[in-house]
């Protein structure tokens, strides 16, 4: 049995930078990793849905060139080109960085799947064959999530379709039912829309983005709907079922009962960790009722010298907040630092387009609490920068703690929604108050100037 220093369970964006800083830092390390090095991020999702959605954003220029005096007359969508470069751009992330493990000193990375064998002993079921039992002193679990499958009647009967096939595809679905309106069912029935498909999004919930304040989700089913996506709320698929080439679909709405015809469904309900694989039983690691590890801030699992990094660990999914846990731990585990996830900004992006940036507390949430706030609100079709270049839809929105003047969060329905909200995050962090940005001097004609606006719009 060989024994190292230090041994990571799979190459997420947790687990990838944390098995070098490891080696780097003198202790002999191993990378375990299924199947490709990068994880969800790299292979299955940041960067090949965000490469193409920016193929879809492409198609709907072309749309709306029209309203700009550019005439387009023919145009068509070449599927395989926007797959084969989505693919190139997952190859050479995934080769840069498996390269750079591969010369790391001290790091040894081993294909397989790895399940605890003893409380500080791992076999590793090699992908081309054998296994390998391997020990160590600390072990750092980065295995992420995967989708998750609903029970619905008929399922297994039916080539459904994940975030992960759903790029796989060769052709573009005649008509593509969603089932789920979360950020993968948003962002893959808008992309699909884009380049062709029919959509149509089921969510059984009352509205959809139930997270996010009430007026930000109404203006996004105003912008899915302008482009003739159709999203049935408070209606759930019971079964489903092949005829010929179209998949039936039996939906309840308000208790009644019928029928929808399509040719794909993309399954977007949410995701479940991947920890049964990995026998946690055997290590005193405790996992909560869906599977997620249980960690205090620190990222400490309940087993001694056993981490949990990344989505496995249940919270905010983001690849931001996974590689912000190997900070956490580098500085613990390396540097014998304090750090601590207690407190930590989430900002995040919906990359539908016009883009959803979000970071802190909400309208609702701040209402919820009780807390006394002001409510800054702009909407982009009185931004002068969206009016030149011709995108009016979406707005902005600021919560600001009536006291103390600071942002405690905000919401950015625009264009560059993602950039934007990271000024108002940086203020967050900066304790920059409202009224500095209302009057802080900013280029124009830019985004960021419609801060200026945002903030007076409390003065009005
Ligand atoms: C379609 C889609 C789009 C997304 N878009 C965004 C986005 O735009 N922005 C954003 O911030 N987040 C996005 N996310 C979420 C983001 O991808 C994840 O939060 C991020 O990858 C963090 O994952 P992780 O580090 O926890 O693990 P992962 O990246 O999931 O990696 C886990 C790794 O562990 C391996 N593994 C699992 N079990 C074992 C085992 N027993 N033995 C060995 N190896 C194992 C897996 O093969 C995998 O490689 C998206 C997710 C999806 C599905
Ligand atoms: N831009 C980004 O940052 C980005 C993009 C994609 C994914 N992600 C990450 O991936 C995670 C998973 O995304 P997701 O969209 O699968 O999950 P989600 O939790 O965001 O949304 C799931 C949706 O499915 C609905 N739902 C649940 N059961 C259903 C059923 N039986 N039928 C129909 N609808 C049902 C829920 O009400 C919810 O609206 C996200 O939490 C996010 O962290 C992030």
């Amino acid at each position: 049995m060989q024994h190292y220093d230090a041994i990571v369970i799979g190459s997420g964006q947790a687990g990838t930078p944390l098995s070098k800083k490891l080696a780097e830092s003198g202790l002999k390390t191993a990378l375990i990793e299924k199947r490709w090095i990068g994880g969800t991020c790299v292979n299955d999702g940041c960067s090949p849905t965000k490469a193409m959605i920016a193929s879809a954003k492409a198609a709907w220029s072309v749309y709306h060139n029209k309203s700009l005096g550019i005439i387009t007359d023919h145009f068509y969508v070449d599927f395989s080109a926007i797959t084969q470069r989505k693919n190139d751009i997952v190859h050479r992330m995934r080769s840069n960085s498996e390269k750079s493990i591969q010369e790391s000193k001290n790091l040894d990375l081993h294909y397989g799947t790895a399940t605890f064998s003893g409380d500080k002993e791992i076999t590793v079921t090699l992908n081309d064959g054998g296994s390998l039992t391997l020990s160590a002193d600390k072990f750092f679990i980065n295995t992420g999530e995967k989708p998750s499958i609903p029970k619905i009647e008929g399922i297994e009967n039916i080539d459904y379709l994940t975030s992960t096939s759903i790029m796989e595809l060769d052709s573009i679905p005649e008509h593509l039912l969603v089932l789920g309106s979360g950020y993968i069912g948003l962002e893959f029935g808008q992309m699909f829309k884009r380049f062709g498909s029919k959509v149509t999004i089921l969510e059984p919930s009352e509205r959809i983005l139930k997270k996010e304040d009430q007026d930000i989700a109404d203006e996004v089913v105003k912008i899915l709907a302008e482009e003739d996506i159709e999203i049935l709320t408070k209606t759930k698929a019971l079964s489903v079922s092949k005829n010929g080439g179209k998949i039936i679909v039996t939906v309840d709405k308000d208790g009644k009962q019928s029928q929808l015809n399509c040719s794909h469904i993309l399954i977007a309900t949410g995701r479940k960790p991947q920890t049964k694989a990995l026998s946690l039983e055997k290590t005193g690691v405790e996992t909560d009722e869906k599977g997620y590890i249980k960690v205090n801030d620190r990222l400490e699992t309940t087993a001694a010298d056993i981490y949990a990094l990344g989505d496995v660990k249940g919270g905010p999914a983001f690849t931001h907040i996974s590689y912000d846990d190997y900070r956490i731990i580098s500085e613990n585990v390396i540097e014998k630092g304090n750090a601590s996830i207690k407190d930590r900004l989430v900002p995040y992006c919906m990359f539908i387009d016009p883009q959803l940036g979000r970071v802190g507390i909400t309208e609702q949430e701040a209402r919820d609490q009780g807390l006394d706030i002001l409510v800054a609100t702009i909407k982009n079709d009185s931004v002068a920068r969206s009016i030149e270049t011709g995108d009016e839809r979406g707005m902005m929105k600021a919560v600001i703690d009536a006291k103390t003047k600071q942002i405690l969060g905000a919401s950015v329905l625009a264009e560059q929604g993602g950039e934007i909200v990271t000024i108002l995050q940086m203020a967050m962090m900066g304790n920059v108050t409202y009224d500095r940005i209302m009057n802080g001097v900013f280029a124009h004609p830019t985004y960021a100037e419609s801060l200026n606006n945002l903030f007076m719009s409390l003065e009005q």
